[in-house]
């Protein structure tokens, strides 16, 4: 008789729990926990075979977890209102205006915030339930790992700032935008631009809020600190090193951690970090001083024509999938002028995998992300053909060389050369 499906998940979760603990037992490790002395970034080691096992727990765990459901509570298990707490406790500063190691009382945490008692309540309470914060006895407050976390870093805190404020609102007006404005290619007929209220861009919209582009900014920073965003992923899967004593642009790379990375493994490339002006604050305080002389940022708009002519590479990372096939060969043709024989375009974005190639996990994020890109700019993420056919659309001259998919990473890097004169 076969084994059945909940028996064979939970002997393999079991089996791969145990293995786990014995390796982090054997190296004296501490054990996951969800009390505030745990590893912020998560007690597994980062090492491919832990993270494979992790990866499975996660999966089989979700998967025991909906069939244990049945359908009928798996579709209501669906809370509409999930990320209210996570949006609160960023938008008041709740996390943040309690000491690391203090308790607090909820009546202090309303005065800190400016809510009401009794809001504060509502907010912190469901925050609890959900382990962002620990209630320790009635009415006293401490830190959960998880608004440790939020109170302590940053890049995290703009992540769910951004991801709640931002993303989440976007999402709810995507379904209206689908029926407003079917099949646009516009970055002004989105969830966010009826969120919004604006005929604006999202970031053009954002630019006249300095707080809130920076923010947005943050929470791309934040990604990179996700396992699966490691910037290793660029650093490690492609010969940087063929390229010294040349010259690498970063086309829309932000505040130019990329390129910072870049450059302190290799000392004899430069780096240009492009940017729009809200973006590039103060390359001082961007650039680390060990690598100044080494990465320089400038404001452009890569809608036009790229001013850094006969660079080795033009980088983009996170680009493509923020704009419609319609914007993105606006983008590579207007590095047509720039570009040498030879000139290389690098490209780090989510090739779209089949579904039954990668853990249900991962299938499950990049889905999700393709839908923040509809609902934000009416863009998408690309399976392997619809990159290759972008380049051709864009010009024939792009000869697309091929695509690196690093294991555990979410983008791959895709490489083409320009063969015109
Ligand atoms: C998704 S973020 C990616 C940032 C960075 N490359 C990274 O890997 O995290 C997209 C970036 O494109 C920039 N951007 C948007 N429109 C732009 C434009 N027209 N010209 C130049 N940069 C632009 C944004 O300011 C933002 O920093």
């Amino acid at each position: 008789m076969s084994v059945p499906r909940i028996a064979e998940l939970s002997k393999r979760i079991a089996a791969n729990t145990a293995t786990i603990c014995e390796y982090l037992s054997s190296n004296d490790l501490p054990y996951p926990s969800l009390s505030i002395d745990t590893p912020l970034y998560g007690a597994v080691p980062d090492q491919p075979e832990m993270q494979a096992l992790r990866q499975s727990i996660l999966d089989d765990t979700a998967e025991l977890r909906q069939l244990m459901l049945g359908p009928r509570d798996y579709l209501t298990s669906f809370v509409p209102n999930a990320l209210l707490p996570l949006q609160a406790v960023t938008r008041f500063g709740l996390a943040r205006s309690l000491p690391v190691g203090d308790e607090t009382t909820l009546s202090n945490m309303a005065k800190l915030s400016g809510l009401t008692e009794s809001d504060t309540r509502k907010v912190v309470r469901y925050a609890v339930a959900l382990k962002i914060f620990e209630e320790t006895r009635p009415g006293i407050i401490t830190h959960s790992a998880a608004s440790r976390l939020l109170a302590q870093d940053p890049g995290v805190h703009d992540y769910v700032a951004a991801c709640t404020d931002e993303l989440w609102q976007a999402s709810a007006q995507t379904c209206n935008a689908m029926e407003k404005y079917p099949g646009s290619e516009e970055p002004t007929e989105t969830g966010f631009s009826l969120a919004n209220n604006t005929d604006k861009p999202l970031y053009d919209f954002l630019s006249a809020f300095p707080e809130r582009s920076t923010r947005f900014a943050n929470m791309m920073e934040g990604f990179t600190k996700g396992k699966a965003f490691d910037l290793k992923y660029v650093t490690d899967y492609y010969p940087w090193e063929q390229h010294g004593g040349g010259t690498i642009v970063d086309v829309g790379g932000s505040q130019g951690f990329v390129s910072v990375a870049l450059a302190r493994r290799h000392p004899s490339i430069s780096f240009v970090v492009q940017d729009l002006e809200p973006v590039i604050i103060d390359p001082k305080e961007n650039v680390p001083s060990d690598v100044a002389s080494q990465v320089k940022f400038m404001v452009h708009d890569f809608f036009t024509p790229q001013p850094v002519v006969g660079a080795d590479v033009y980088f983009f990372r996170w680009i493509f999938h923020n704009w419609s096939d319609k914007y993105s060969v606006k983008i590579l043709q207007s590095l047509i002028p720039a570009l040498k024989p030879g000139s290389k375009v690098i490209i780090s974005d989510a090739v779209m995998p089949p579904a039954d190639r990668v853990p249900s996990g991962m299938n499950l994020r990049l889905r999700g992300f393709d839908l923040v890109m509809t609902s934000i700019q009416n863009a998408k993420e690309r399976e392997l053909e619809d990159w290759v056919n972008l380049f051709r659309l864009a010009d024939e001259r792009f000869e697309f060389e091929g695509v690196t998919q690093p294991p555990g990473s979410f983008n791959a890097l895709l490489v083409a050369t320009w063969r015109g004169s």
